[in-house]
């Protein structure tokens, strides 16, 4: 598509997942004109250097895992270790080598026009757009503006941390060399999911310096539990409760993503020194605002730097119904399928007005990303579940009783000789309905699904018994936790 107007009627700043899914749903089947403003990679994080690569480099050590306890198949894998040449290049095929002609030939296909540069707001329905090698240009929006800028890495304020150019993730998907020894700070997703890849492509030493006493944290105690037995059975020290004071670095050089950024690193972690040969940092993410001219804006954003939105998606405090705000930068539910999600109520809600319709009906209201987020975290064993947990439930005041099972069943049995795992369901006993359910377990990220659709449906417990599993399948654990239920 080619045009040079300034003028569309939705211009979305950002071109990650939820900015893409922004602007088509709110163009769709109309002849409305959307444009992304994006100054790196249409696709975003999610498609370069966060969910895509990290999982193409999960894959293969899950495959390798399974044909290894498979009788009949174990003596053809053998003891060998993973192709680290091949999985990279599979990882780079997977990020299509950072080349993201495809996403924008898609934009176009459905009526969106790529806009290469730095956005940031210009006043009301304006969008300012900065190159390094060109002028500032101005385009104007009829209808509405988005905000899906995402997120980047934290920095902790660690003295020596930020010169010794540690790793983000950035770094740790995009490796092109493996370091030896490795410490990773944190001990959320990012930090377990790493752990897991980097220990298959055959780090010697891996340390995780968790300032908490979990891994984590925020899943059911015994996903975290689950996760740090088997880091450790693979050689990882979990060190609980680590107190980094400083890091320094000999030589820190910009070597480029993926490279070591240097010599060797000292951490003095609780009065001791660690010695590495590079660290990532894993400590949660910063809403990528500093150059949006939000406050010229007159965005209030919310402790966290996240910009607050109301259920429409439309930013908080901003006169007029022009300002929305998906995905990452809002801080609802930092994940790529909620930032889709609504994306899609965005979308609609900015369709809506456009066309002087009323907001009538569920689909122009994100509720499902407060307390009905499904997770699937792709560490050994995976951890995949949806809702509260127990502990979140009790915290919000409700009745909550809980079943939990081993996953033990045929259909487990047969998946894999070794298979382990456990499961629990939390059910709010004043309406006898579920919300949350976790499972951890080998190969569980599609056993969540089912648990998705019971919490968001309010599915009765009742009703649920009725809901019979495929035999012999991994989800015949539903039945032996509604079984446990009934005593
Ligand atoms: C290592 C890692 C693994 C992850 N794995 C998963 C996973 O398996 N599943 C999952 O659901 N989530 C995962 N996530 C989270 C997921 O990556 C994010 O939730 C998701 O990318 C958010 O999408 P978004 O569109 O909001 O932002 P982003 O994907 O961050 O995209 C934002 C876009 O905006 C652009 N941008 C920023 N500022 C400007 C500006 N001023 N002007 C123009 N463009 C701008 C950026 O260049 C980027 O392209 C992972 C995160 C990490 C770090
Ligand atoms: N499979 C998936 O769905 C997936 C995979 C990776 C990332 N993500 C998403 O990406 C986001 C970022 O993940 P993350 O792991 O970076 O964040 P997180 O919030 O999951 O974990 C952050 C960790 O860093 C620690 N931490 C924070 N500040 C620290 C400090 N100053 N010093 C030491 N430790 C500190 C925390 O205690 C916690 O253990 C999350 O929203 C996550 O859900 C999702």
């Amino acid at each position: 598509m080619t045009t040079t107007t300034d003028e569309y009627d939705v211009i979305v700043i950002g071109g990650g997942p939820a900015g893409e899914n922004a602007a088509a749903y709110a163009i769709a089947g109309s002849s409305r004109t959307a444009a992304i403003v994006e100054h790196e990679l249409v696709g975003g994080e999610c498609s370069y250097w966060a969910c895509m690569p990290s999982k193409a480099l999960l894959r293969p050590a899950e495959v390798l895992g399974s044909a290894r306890a498979m009788p009949g198949v174990r003596g053809l894998v053998g003891v060998g270790r993973l192709d680290v040449p091949a999985v990279l290049r599979r990882r780079d095929a997977v990020t299509h080598n950072h080349d993201d002609s495809g996403q924008v030939s898609w934009a176009e296909s459905v009526g969106i026009e790529v806009i290469r540069g730095a956005g940031s707001l210009g006043g009301e329905r304006t969008v300012l757009v900065t190159r390094p090698d060109g002028p500032t240009r101005t385009l104007r929006a009829r209808s509405a503006v988005v905000l899906a800028t995402g997120s980047t890495a934290a920095l902790p304020p660690v003295p020596g941390l930020a010169a010794a150019l540690p790793w983000t993730s950035r770094d740790a998907t995009n490796l092109r060399e493996v370091p030896a020894r490795v410490a990773i700070i944190g001990g959320g997703v990012v930090a377990t999911e790493c752990a897991n890849w980097m220990l298959a492509l055959g780090v010697r030493e891996l340390t995780l310096l968790v300032r908490g006493d979990a891994l984590l944290a925020s899943a059911e105690p015994f996903a975290g539990e689950l996760v740090t037995r088997s880091l450790r059975e693979a050689g990882a020290s979990v060190r609980f409760g680590a107190r980094l004071q400083s890091v320094e670095r000999e030589n820190p050089e910009d070597t480029g993503i993926g490279r070591v950024h240097g010599g060797p690193v000292t951490l003095v972690v609780d009065g001791e020194p660690l010695v590495v040969d590079e660290v990532i940092v894993a400590a949660g993410r910063v809403p990528a605002t500093a150059s949006l001219g939000l406050a010229e804006a007159g965005v209030v954003a919310t402790g966290s730097g996240h910009v607050a939105t109301d259920e429409h998606l439309t930013v908080a405090g901003i006169a007029g119904q022009w300002l929305y705000a998906v995905g990452d930068v809002n801080g609802r539910a930092p994940l790529t399928h909620m930032g889709k999600y609504q994306a899609r109520v965005c979308g609609d809600v900015v369709a809506a007005r456009a066309e002087g319709r009323d907001l009538d009906g569920p689909r122009f209201t994100a509720h499902a990303d407060h307390d009905q987020v499904p997770q699937v975290v792709f560490t050994d064993p995976e951890v995949a579940s949806v809702g509260r947990t127990e502990g979140r439930a009790r915290a919000d005041g409700l009745d909550v009783e809980t079943v939990e099972v081993p996953i033990a069943v045929a259909g487990s049995s047969l998946a894999r000789d070794d298979f382990t795992g456990r499961a629990k369901l939390v059910i709010d006993r004043t309406t006898d309905t579920l919300v949350g359910a976790t499972f951890a377990g080998t190969e569980v990220a599609e056993l969540v699904h089912a648990a998705t659709v019971a919490v968001v449906g309010a599915v009765p417990m009742d009703t649920l018994w009725h809901a019979v599993p495929s035999y012999p399948t991994v989800s015949e654990v539903w039945l032996r936790l509604l079984e446990a239920r009934r005593g």
